[in-house]
């Protein structure tokens, strides 16, 4: 495909998606909302640089690479999504979290806990969380001992809401540590013994 005729698709897909934006504007923009069209369209195309110019070289012409469609999800996030999302993150810390952990990781992950059972911002989530807490307090001595803690906790959240309670002996196959150039993302632990 010529780059004049990649050049031509691109400045037709961006006339439909414009028709598109607009005739979606007029369907549902409230008064008090923003155009969509304005600064967060429904879709959008950019270019890494602004080469789609009359006045431009064959050599300038957007190159099929240059063409980035993006698709802007505008929906909230639904309870379901952020409990997914916060999830990912505590199974995540707690494969990452150092089999000797320091005292400061100790209590790091100790208050943490306790920050999300007050300021998670799902408040009956939270309500329920605490209780969760009060009844399980954390245990964090070591990575097997977080991570199975949280797969614990994870599964009595998963009982309450009537859900499949996972098997924690697959927590490590689940859940492994962050694949990151030269172990560069491990927290690191400590050697020495402390309580
Ligand atoms: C702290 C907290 C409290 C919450 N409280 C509530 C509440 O009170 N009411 C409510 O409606 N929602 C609550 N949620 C959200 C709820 O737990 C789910 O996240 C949501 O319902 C989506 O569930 P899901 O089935 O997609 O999987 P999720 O439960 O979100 O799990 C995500 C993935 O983790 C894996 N997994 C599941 N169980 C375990 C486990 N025990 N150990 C390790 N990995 C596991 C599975 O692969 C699963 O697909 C809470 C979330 C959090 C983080």
């Amino acid at each position: 495909m010529s780059d004049n005729l990649l050049q031509h698709l691109f400045q037709t897909f961006q006339k439909i998606s414009g028709c598109v934006q607009a005739h979606f504007s007029n369907l549902v923009a409230q008064p008090h909302h923003r155009s969509p069209s304005a600064k967060n369209p429904l879709f959008s195309i950019s270019a890494s640089s602004s080469k789609v110019n009359p006045s431009t070289t064959d050599a300038d012409l957007l190159q099929p690479k240059d063409i980035l469609i993006k698709i802007k999800s505008t929906a909230p996030v639904t309870k379901e999504e952020l409990g997914r999302a916060t999830w990912t993150f505590l199974h995540t810390l707690a494969a990452q979290y150092p089999e000797k952990p320091t005292r400061q990781q100790k209590k790091d992950v100790k208050e943490l806990m306790a920050i999300l059972s007050r300021m998670y911002p799902c408040k009956e989530c939270a309500d329920h969380f605490k209780e969760v807490l009060r009844a399980n307090p954390v245990l964090a001595g070591s990575q097997t001992e977080f991570s199975q803690w949280l797969c614990h906790v994870h599964n009595v959240v998963n009982r309450s809401l009537g859900k499949l309670v996972f098997p924690c002996e697959r927590v490590d196959a689940r859940w492994g540590k962050l694949e990151c150039e030269q172990r560069a993302c491990d927290l690191q632990g400590t050697d020495f013994p402390v309580d």
